[in-house]
């Protein structure tokens, strides 16, 4: 299917960093035939229709042998708002995010996150992000304060200000009580807030969020979203990836849907529903799983004979 809109955009006149791919970038670009069956070469899309742009996405590409993971997307995320990427399993939002907070090398493309290159401008880039991936990696023998203070003092905060910060992020997400329990002890849930919080200490620019609130309590989850919305009514950014759609449409100003590695639509929330009555039934219609066999074939499971 078509991308459902951005074709109908305004140029985008303010957009000067618009170069080749970086230096840093590694492998050489895809095969041309994969290239033009994708968005490569193309005009790029102007996502933000003039607002100020907090990542920019351009031709990225990734394969993993014979597959391609991501295959060519280019995107413009808007500055100060909440962005979800969402797609079906296998759709390539954990191997975009991955290349695009400078986890994964991509085979091909540019990232810029306020200007700076991913790849080629690391540390100006990492100072202005936090990210909570996915199957996050924790210090396991540090206490949940540890970490934090570790991390605070890893970015260049002041001793004091580390404290302050941390306190008050153990308070806001329920973790004081845990504060001094190895993370190694931490439920499911309590991993994802303390990744949270790792990911918020230097108050960045740009939050990525890997499904965050997967594990997560239903209070946990408000008190997620409190802290995030507040982040957003500041002037930063969030880009969270998900499937559960309704979370999507109650959270979410902004979305890019994924499916096959490509973008199959991106924009404000209410022009990708578009006319649909739900996120879901237009996520549906957009990656085109209206005609799936949701089971049917499956005649001999449940019960009768066995
Ligand atoms: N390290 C890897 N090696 C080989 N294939 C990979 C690797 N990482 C991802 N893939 C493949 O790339 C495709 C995209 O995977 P990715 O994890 O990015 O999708 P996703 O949209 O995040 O899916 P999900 O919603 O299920 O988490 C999948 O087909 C996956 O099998």
């Amino acid at each position: 299917m078509a991308e459902k809109r951005t074709a109908e955009r305004p140029d985008h006149t303010g957009d000067t960093d618009r170069t080749g791919p970086a230096a840093g970038t590694a492998a050489a670009e895809p095969a041309a035939t994969e290239a033009a069956g994708a968005e490569a070469g193309a005009a790029p899309p102007a996502d933000t229709a003039g607002a100020p742009v907090a990542v920019r996405v351009r031709g990225l590409w990734k394969r993993f042998g014979e597959q391609a993971a991501v295959a060519g997307v280019d995107l413009e995320l808007p500055a100060g708002r909440f962005i979800g990427l969402v797609g079906p399993n296998g759709a390539g939002k954990t191997t975009t995010l991955s290349m695009v907070t400078g986890l994964l090398r991509p085979d091909a493309g540019q990232v810029l996150i306020g200007g700076h290159d991913v790849w080629a401008d690391p540390v100006a880039v990492k100072s202005r992000i936090g990210v909570l991936p996915e199957g996050l990696r924790l210090f396991e023998r540090l206490s949940g304060r540890e970490l934090l203070t570790y991390l605070g003092r890893l970015r260049g905060l002041p001793g004091e200000e580390v404290d302050q910060r941390t306190t008050q992020l153990l308070d806001v997400l329920g973790l004081a009580g845990a504060q001094h329990k190895l993370v190694i002890d931490y439920s499911t849930g309590m991993r994802k807030k303390i990744g949270l919080a790792a990911a918020l200490l230097h108050n960045p620019e740009v939050l990525f969020l890997d499904e965050p609130f997967e594990g997560v309590d239903p209070v946990s989850a408000q008190t997620i979203r409190g802290v995030l919305e507040r982040y957003t009514a500041s002037g930063a950014t969030v880009v969270f990836s998900s499937h559960v759609m309704e979370l999507v449409e109650s959270l979410c100003d902004w979305v890019a849907v994924m499916a096959a590695g490509r973008i199959r639509a991106r924009g404000p929330l209410a022009e990708v529903r578009g006319d649909a009555p739900t996120l879901q039934d237009a996520f549906l219609e957009l990656v085109g799983a209206g005609g799936h066999d949701a089971g049917q074939s499956l005649d001999w499971l449940g019960g009768g004979a066995r």
